[in-house]
Formats: structure tokens, C-alpha cells, sequence
């Protein structure tokens, strides 16, 4: 059984089909990439999966559970945490205080809160900067915390939009190696656009194309996919 099923998901607005029956398995233990040029339709289908968009047709179930009309913040609580973009981090609180409501609005129990939230700041590396006031990190720290609070959710899928935007070079080596960490306890869903970090971190892609799959495999068979260079990879 897939860890997370969606079956002919589908979502238009107006006349445009942003999601159009698409048809996505995500495995325990993986790290998912979804890809596809501007306006494929990504961020509108991990919004689907999030709950923060409803699904207009199509069933998402979740270790065989049908989520598919559950409010967002239920979700989050049966494990499906999207890192959002860096916006849901609160600049004016400590990165404590961050990641403690996050841990508050998890799937743990939360009974050693100060645990909870150390951990997540362990996991990503930003422990000595627990009292520092989140909005005076730097850019790329941001987005540690991000995913430190996404972490503290105890997900069991982890959904990241385009998490190495904006980072130095350096930083997206670290961030691959932290993804890696993540596995297989948390199983990860990528929306990426840096295909070096796709190519290297993926065990399995979903090439999106107007709305609908395109192609989907390991990396070497998208690459290989005449109809993903065709329309993607401009190889
Ligand atoms: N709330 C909305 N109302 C109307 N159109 C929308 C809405 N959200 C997305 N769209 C449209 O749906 C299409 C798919 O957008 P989406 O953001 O899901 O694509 P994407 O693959 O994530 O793109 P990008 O790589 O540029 O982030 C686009 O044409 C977009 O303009």
C-alpha cells in the first residue's frame, strides 16, 4: 500500500486545468520529486494533498485513509506537513518560540515540549541560535527553521516548495545531505526546479505538463523520457 494516494486528482480554475486527473503514489521511505515547467500545476497539487485547496474530484487517501475532504489543519495532525513558503515563519519570535508552536500544532503528544523543540533545532543545525529573534536570521537559516518547524510536526510525509530557492551554493549541499537524513522515517515529496539537486536526491520523479502526468520513473528514466526532453529538459 502507497504511504500517500492520490486517483485522478483534479482542479480548475475556470477554464484553466491547473490539476487534471492526476494519478500519484508516494512510498514509505522516499524522496518523491515532483517537477515540470512554470505552471504545471505543482504548487496547486501538493495544495491539493495539503488540504489548503479544495479537491474538485479525484481521492486522496493516506495509509489507505480517505483524506480527500479533510480540513488542512487535520491533515497536518494525520502527518502531511507542508513546509510553506518562509512566510509562516513569525520574524518578531524566537526561533524557540517558532518551532515550539509548531511542535503545539503537530502530531506528537507534545508533553516534553522543550525536548520537541530542541530536537527539531538539532535536526537542522540551528540549536545555538534557539533565543536569536527569527526575523535577524540569515536567508538561507530561515529555511532551516522552516524546516525545523515542518519537522516538529512529526510528519510522516514532508512536502517542500521549492526549499533550496534562494540559497548559496554551499548551503544547497548541506540541505541535500539533511534531506537524505530524513529518510526513511519521513517520507519526502520535492517540488524542485534545481535539477542537480532532483537528479541526486530523488529515488523517484513525477514530471506534471499541463496539469497531467507526463512521465514519472527513476531519475535515469525521466531523463531518458524523449517526451520530458521534449517538453522540459529542452535537451
Ligand atoms: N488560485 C488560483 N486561481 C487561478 N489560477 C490559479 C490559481 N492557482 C494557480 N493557478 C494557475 O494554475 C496553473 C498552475 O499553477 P501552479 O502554481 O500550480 O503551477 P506550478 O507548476 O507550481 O508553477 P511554478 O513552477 O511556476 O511555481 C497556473 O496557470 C496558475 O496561474
Amino acid at each position: 500500500m502507497s504511504l500517500l494516494e492520490a486517483r485522478g486528482l483534479t482542479r480548475h480554475f475556470g477554464g484553466l486545468r491547473a490539476v487534471d486527473g492526476v494519478d500519484f503514489d508516494l512510498a514509505a521511505g522516499e524522496i518523491h520529486a515532483l517537477i515540470g515547467p512554470n505552471g504545471a500545476g505543482k504548487t496547486t497539487f501538493v495544495s491539493l494533498l495539503s488540504g489548503r485547496v479544495p479537491v474538485q474530484a479525484g481521492s486522496i487517501r493516506l495509509v489507505g485513509e480517505d483524506i480527500t475532504r479533510l480540513p488542512a489543519h487535520a491533515r497536518v495532525r494525520k502527518g502531511i506537513a507542508y513546509t510553506f513558503q518562509i512566510t509562516s515563519v513569525f520574524p518578531g519570535l524566537s526561533v524557540f518560540d517558532n518551532v515550539a508552536l509548531a511542535v503545539q500544532g503537530g502530531r506528537g503528544s507534545a508533553r516534553d515540549l522543550r525536548g520537541a523543540v530542541a530536537a527539531a533545532l538539532s535536526r537542522v543545525g540551528l540549536e545555538a541560535m534557539a533565543s536569536d529573534i527569527a526575523g535577524t536570521l540569515s536567508y538561507g537559516h530561515q529555511r532551516l527553521l522552516e524546516l525545523a518547524m515542518g519537522l516538529a510536526l512529526q510528519p510522516r510525509v514532508l512536502i517542500l516548495d521549492e526549499p533550496t530557492q534562494g540559497l548559496a551554493a554551499g548551503e544547497i549541499g548541506n540541505f541535500k545531505d539533511l534531506v537524505r537524513s530524513l529518510v526513511p522515517e519521513v517520507a519526502v515529496l520535492l517540488i524542485e526546479h534545481n535539477m542537480e539537486v532532483v537528479m541526486d536526491l530523488a529515488h523517484r520523479i513525477t514530471v506534471l505538463n499541463f496539469g497531467q502526468v507526463l512521465a514519472r520513473g527513476t531519475p535515469a528514466e525521466v531523463r531518458a523520457s524523449p517526451a520530458v526532453q521534449e517538453a522540459y529538459l529542452g535537451a
